[in-house]
């Protein structure tokens, strides 16, 4: 499907996570014994069948509404192109994961929705990126502001140097929250899934909790100015599977409240967790965005089905 274009059935099963550990290495047994069986083909087992259904919410209706589109993106680091010509709809409450290999610009694309390549001299962007009916390059949009309605979580756990309750209180402060910031910390530690293991120390350092446990309260943090986007720049490589998991499950939970943008190195993470799937390639272009299952079991494009079976990257 053309990056642009806007899909008719909007409406599909979600992918299931298996809970497990996350699997790189395994991609090209995946298709080979497909191939072996001498069924259909797929490249990366986007299926449940090793994975026990949770409950009854494992469908989620997907909306047709945008989030967020760029039109003809354009990065530069000085004279270095990062990211050539990208047009993309990212849709609201999905969960679309961006893969390629290194270098070709996956944490650029996420940096440049929120300004955060702003911090960076040498960076120059051309093109749109319109979010909430605005190109947020406008002279008038606030990147701080902006922020606050587009989170970011990075690959490792970062809290600050504060007690629990600071560290998920403090975008909330910046904001000059007027209201019962307790019930908002309460809220947001809630919905990261780290709550019943905090409660009662909410007055311990962030830097006490494990790495699994930092990144929730990372992502806690991130949501509690109740933002719409969340970006993830590859949140779980510094954890453990048992921690990741948990991270993959809470970005589920996530995209019924917020929409997802998440860079993963990890082909399995992608096709466990995510609607749909951004494929970059060398040179900063994207070349296949679909939905998840077309992506992982019939991509269009020659180049994306040897990245996926790991020929290259
Ligand atoms: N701060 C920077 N200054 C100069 N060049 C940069 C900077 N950040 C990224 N680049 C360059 O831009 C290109 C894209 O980098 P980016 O980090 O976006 O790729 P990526 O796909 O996220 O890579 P990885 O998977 O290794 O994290 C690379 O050539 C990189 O060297």
């Amino acid at each position: 499907m053309n990056p642009t274009e806007t899909p008719t059935d909007r409406t599909m099963k979600r992918v299931e996570t298996d809970g497990g550990v996350p699997m790189e290495d395994d991609q090209e047994s995946t298709a080979d014994a497909a191939k072996a069986d001498g069924g259909t083909e797929k490249l990366v087992d986007v299926s449940p069948s090793h994975s026990v259904p949770d409950d009854d919410d494992d469908v989620r209706t997907r909306s047709t509404e945008t989030a967020i589109t760029t039109r003809d993106l354009n990065v530069y680091y000085g004279d270095e192109q990062a990211l050539d010509g990208v047009s993309m709809d990212i849709y609201e409450h999905d969960v679309t994961a961006l893969i390629g290999p290194s270098g070709c610009g996956k944490s650029t694309f996420l940096r440049t929705i929120n300004r955060m390549n702003d911090m960076i001299d040498v960076c120059r962007v051309e093109g749109d990126v319109e979010f909430g009916g605005k190109n947020v390059y406008d002279d008038d949009v606030d990147p701080v502001a902006l922020r606050r309605k587009i989170g970011m979580v990075f690959q490792a756990p970062n809290p600050f140097p504060k007690s629990i309750r600071d560290n998920v209180a403090y975008g909330l402060k910046i904001q000059g929250y007027d209201g019962d910031v307790d019930a908002r910390v309460e809220k947001a530690l809630k919905s990261a899934a780290l709550w019943d293991e905090v409660k009662d120390q909410l007055d311990s350092s962030g830097l006490d909790l494990s790495g699994g446990q930092q990144q929730r309260l990372c992502i806690a943090r991130a949501i509690a100015p109740d933002p719409e986007v969340v970006l993830m720049d590859e949140p779980t490589s510094a954890l453990d599977p048992v921690a990741a998991s948990k991270i993959e499950d809470l970005i589920d939970d996530l995209a019924e409240e917020y929409t997802v943008i998440i860079v993963t190195h990890n082909m399995q993470q992608a096709a466990r967790i995510s609607d749909r799937t951004a494929v970059f390639l060398t040179g900063g272009r994207l070349v296949e965005y679909d939905d998840t299952t077309k992506i992982f079991e019939d991509p269009e494009e020659q180049r994306v089905e040897d990245y996926i079976t790991g020929k290259f990257g």
